[in-house]
């Protein structure tokens, strides 16, 4: 070891390719700073990442732990579905939770976490939220679809949702064609969207399947987005274009998606997987 050098410990892990670094907080540590959230996530010179999750003491009675998310430019989110999966997972895998269901805190929700056979877990995403207040989007006085904004010489119409982090919602025809890098760049910088937003680009296939690529804010495209699978069918189910039970198609797997009733939570279930462990060495 260098010395004046410490060694982190970190789980590397993914869930339909959207890919962590876990880290264990749960005794009080602080977070990783911005700089070393961007050092970590680093494909080339750090480990690599899409998002950081730090797993941390509960903040709810009655919930086994809490999890915060830090993207990989080191920005903070209030939600990560895909990480939420992980995180149930690296719980079990610790022996800090008894039974096959438990309470797990993100930032702005608690969430009822359910394991499944084959490595799958089903996690409560909280009722995805309208109000363009609440996500937030600015300019508008109540909820809308599509919103329709004109920039960069175009017209673009979306939905968009709260699932304790903002979204945006395209339905497209032909998901392989779409510019989801240069619409979603084009989107995040809208001054309508204070807080930037997490772009989903949705083909609907059949009333219980859709594709959908992600680009995410303060990442850029993923394999997968969870919270992303749930506000896209959010939105479909509301246009009244799908069934409130659908099959989400991603570029790293896929996630079921059930959401019952207007006012239930949405419940999104699918893999949680290990790929190593590792020790960080930092100042
Ligand atoms: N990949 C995630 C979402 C992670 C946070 C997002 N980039 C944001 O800034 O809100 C998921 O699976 O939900």
């Amino acid at each position: 070891m260098v010395e004046g050098s410490r060694l982190l410990r970190f789980t590397k892990m993914h869930g339909a390719g959207n890919d962590f670094i876990v880290l264990d907080l749960r005794h009080g540590a602080a977070p990783p700073s911005p700089d070393l959230c961007r050092a970590m996530a680093d494909r080339h010179r750090g480990v690599g990442c899409d998002q950081i999750l730090t797993v941390e003491a509960p903040r709810e009675t009655g919930s086994v732990a809490a999890y915060r998310i830090w993207n990989s430019d080191g920005s903070p989110s209030g939600q990560c579905g895909n990480g939420a999966r992980c995180v149930a997972a690296w719980l079990w895998r610790e022996g800090a939770v008894k039974g096959k269901s438990f309470q797990l805190d993100s930032p702005g929700r608690s969430h009822h976490v359910e394991r499944l056979d084959g490595g799958n877990w089903r996690i409560s995403m909280g009722v995805p939220e309208f109000d363009p207040a609440r996500i937030p989007l600015l300019g508008f006085d109540g909820p809308r679809d599509p919103y329709v904004i004109a920039t960069g010489g175009s017209i673009l119409g979306f939905g968009a949702v709260s699932m304790g982090n903002p979204h945006a919602v395209l339905e497209v025809q032909d998901l392989d064609a779409a510019d989801v890098a240069g619409t979603g760049a084009q989107l995040q910088a809208l001054d309508a969207f204070p807080e930037s937003a997490n772009i989903g680009f949705a083909q609907v296939q059949a009333r219980d399947s859709i594709r959908l690529r992600v680009f995410e804010r303060g990442v850029g495209e993923t394999l997968a987005c969870g919270s992303g699978a749930c506000a896209a069918v959010a939105v479909l189910v509301r246009r009244g274009l799908v069934d409130r039970a659908v099959t989400v198609h991603l570029p790293g797997g896929d996630l079921h998606i059930d959401w019952p009733a207007d006012d239930a939570p949405v419940a999104m279930a699918g893999p949680a997987a290990f790929v190593f462990e590792g020790e960080w060495l930092h100042d």
